[in-house]
């Protein structure tokens, strides 16, 4: 495969043209990762196809998990930008604002059908149909569409349109050339609508594999990875070359640091998904027993859980030598900062127990692939008080 790089000789035979998209207000941060995934591949497709389309990274803000409320966040603040830019052209919505204006010329409102799956069967389709609700989130003041727009008040469009679609990425390209291709300034709404074209294809790794960590994320977990654990990449076997085009790693040449990271999600899961996952001490007992396993006496606690259960959970770890260590991270960096730092510190484990379902633990596994663990070490999850022996994750190993 060698779609790289081929927008190169393609941005003379076309007008540039601007693809920026949101998602669910509702959604988390690496849920919205993976529709990231579905989008960049999107424009990966139009520009084979001819169409000079460059991706808008929408900003990062107002998160519904994230405490301190912060909001037009860069995506260069948590990830290589450059590395995403080998993948599609990407650019910050900043610069696009800078380069392009306040306008966007239309915004296209995903939804599903008013009707539902017409006998039941998935069909890929896609038609301009009533709004069922976007008119919640964009309103017409004059002749100008106001919406959040990622808390950007100077920012408006000139129309607004419903698009019902069932599909995947490659159905959003058709429907673009179909009956948008001379739009300048394009805004997809509601992308998780659209679904991958096929889950942990090549396609889905090489966007995965561009979403490199920010230099600064990388620095602050290597330096806590040396002082906490005495891990580093030569040791860990993790090192990688600065360009994931030509990194590729086998299962089996990681090793990892000397310490067990489990990702123990808490807060609304403890409500949302209560069958799955454990109580703390039902997590701190199979805890225990991984580390006595696998003979490492030292844990680090990727967690949203609040300090009183985390005390809790501590306090019922056995044998008590085993020690307790989180990224804390202070009060100058941002949460969303300090989860990504959690989430790198985690890839670089000997071994990782995750929690069911939950895209914070997934996107981990699929950093641990890029660095070539054996999967064994990887796709577990810690199962619920009642059942000993839980399914554990797909493994869905990575492909070059
Ligand atoms: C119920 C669903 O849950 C889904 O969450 P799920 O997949 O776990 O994962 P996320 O989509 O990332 O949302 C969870 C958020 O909670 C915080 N968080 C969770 N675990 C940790 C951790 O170990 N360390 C740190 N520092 N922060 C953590 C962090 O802000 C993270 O982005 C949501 O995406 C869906 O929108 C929905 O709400």
């Amino acid at each position: 495969y060698n779609g790289v790089a081929q927008f190169d000789d393609q941005t003379s035979v076309q007008e540039k043209k601007y693809l920026i998209y949101d998602v669910n207000p509702g959604e988390g941060f690496n849920l919205r990762r993976d529709v990231y995934m579905r989008v960049a591949n999107v424009v990966r497709q139009l520009r084979e196809q001819g169409y000079n389309y460059i991706l808008v990274l929408p900003p990062w803000g107002n998160l519904y998990h994230w405490r301190k409320r912060e909001n037009k966040c860069k995506w260069s603040e948590f990830f290589d930008v450059e590395s995403l830019n080998l993948f599609v052209p990407v650019m910050e919505f900043e610069d696009f604002i800078k380069e392009a204006g306040h306008q966007i010329d239309l915004v296209l409102y995903l939804q599903s059908y008013a009707e539902g799956w017409q006998d039941g069967e998935f069909e890929m389709k896609f038609d301009i149909r009533p709004c069922i609700e976007a008119q919640h989130y964009y309103e017409k003041v004059g002749d100008k569409w106001r919406g959040m727009f990622f808390s950007y008040s100077e920012v408006w469009s000139h129309d607004v349109k419903c698009l019902s679609i069932q599909g995947q990425s490659s159905t959003l390209v058709d429907a673009i050339k179909k009956g948008f291709n001379e739009t300048y300034r394009l805004m997809v709404d509601r992308s998780e609508t659209i679904l991958h074209d096929h889950f942990g294809d090549i396609h889905y790794w090489r966007a995965r594999r561009s979403m490199r960590y920010s230099k600064a994320v990388i620095e602050m977990g290597d330096k806590f990875r040396h002082e906490a654990f005495n891990s580093n990449d030569i040791d860990d076997r993790t090192v990688i070359k600065d360009n994931w085009q030509n990194t590729e790693k086998k299962h089996g040449d990681a090793i990892g640091g000397n310490y067990l990271c489990v990702h123990l999600r808490r807060r609304d899961f403890v409500r949302s998904h209560k069958k799955n996952i454990p109580s703390i001490e039902g997590a701190a007992k199979q805890i225990s027993e991984t580390a006595k396993r696998l003979k490492l006496n030292q844990l680090f606690l990727s967690t949203d859980a609040d300090t009183v259960e985390i005390d809790e959970l501590a306090s019922f770890l056995s044998p008590s030598n085993i020690t307790l260590t989180r990224f804390e991270g202070g009060p100058q960096l941002s949460d969303g900062f300090i989860s990504v730092v959690d989430q790198w510190v985690c890839a670089h484990a000997k071994h990782f127990i995750g929690t069911h379902q939950s895209t914070f633990s997934f996107r981990i596994h699929e950093d641990r692939e890029i660095l070539g663990f054996l999967s064994e070490t990887t796709f577990n999850r810690l199962c619920p008080d009642h059942e000993n022996e839980c399914e554990q994750p797909a493994k869905w190993t990575i492909v070059y």
